[in-house]
């Protein structure tokens, strides 16, 4: 983007990545009322999954690869994404130049909104930590919903301190800071080899995270809404003690 296009974000940018850079500042994203439909949901990411599934749509990531670091939450909210490679110089190097950290996730919340769910590209550094206690604070108090990391995150004291929702596939001590750089903001990524575009709804509960196109997010929610009546129904059948044949009918045993 152009410098005078970032102007009103100029109160919270660091400047940790040039402007050029930053792909989109603007984007659609799925309404308040889609995304309080999805919440109010249990069995939120495995249902939407089979629903994906039913679309032939590739949007699922098992919680074996990327971990909740605290269980029990669930988030829903748009795509902001930054994708990172690794920086050429040695860490010795860009530590003892005093060079300046390239890691520029401060910049992705400067430009979200409330209640966006930042995703982290940087699966090509293996386990270098790409946010941590800091990152955690800003992305908190600036309201992001909670961050899916396809790379490392430390400080994970810190991150439970906080409470707040962070999915990664690595925990490490070792910084990113002179290791990586940050090469593009709100581009298209992929994390766990799901792609995500910037206004993706991402999805993230204790079996995982589902990424939704943006142009399928209504029809997928429409979708997982029956699919949770139909199960919730059987639930209650079955509790209520009716027979497998009778069962069947609602939902046959292939579906279970
Ligand atoms: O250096 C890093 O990897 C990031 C970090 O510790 C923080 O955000 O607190
Ligand atoms: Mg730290």
């Amino acid at each position: 983007m152009k410098t005078a296009e970032l102007e009103k974000y100029k109160k919270k940018l660091m400047g940790l990545i040039p402007p050029e850079r930053i792909m989109k500042v603007e984007f659609p994203r799925p309404s308040r009322e889609i995304i309080e439909a999805f919440l109010e949901l249990d069995g939120l990411t495995p249902t939407v999954s089979d629903v994906l599934d039913s679309m032939g749509i590739k949007g699922s990531i098992s919680a074996s690869r990327l971990r909740p670091i605290i269980n029990g939450k669930k988030i829903v909210g748009p795509a902001v994404t930054i994708r990172y490679i690794p920086e050429s110089n040695t860490t010795d190097y860009g530590y003892s130049n005093k060079e300046r950290a390239k890691l520029a996730d401060r910049d992705v919340y400067a430009i979200a909104e409330k209640g966006d769910v930042p995703v982290f590209d940087a699966a090509s550094l293996g386990d270098i930590s790409v946010m941590g206690g800091l990152s955690t604070l800003v992305a908190k108090k600036w309201g992001m919903a909670g961050n899916i990391v396809d790379g490392g995150v430390r400080d994970i004291d810190n991150v439970h301190k906080l409470d707040y929702p962070v999915w990664s596939t690595g925990q490490t001590p070792i910084t990113g800071k002179y290791r990586v750089e940050a090469m593009e903001i709100n581009g298209p990524i992929s994390i766990a080899g799901v792609r995500v575009n910037p206004g993706d709804l991402i999805i993230a509960d204790d079996s995982g995270v589902v990424v939704v196109p943006f142009e399928k997010v209504e029809e997928v929610l429409e979708k997982t809404i029956a699919a949770t009546r139909r199960e919730d129904e059987v639930v209650r059948l079955f509790e209520s003690g009716v027979t497998i044949e009778e069962l069947s009918e609602i939902l046959p045993p292939s579906k279970w």
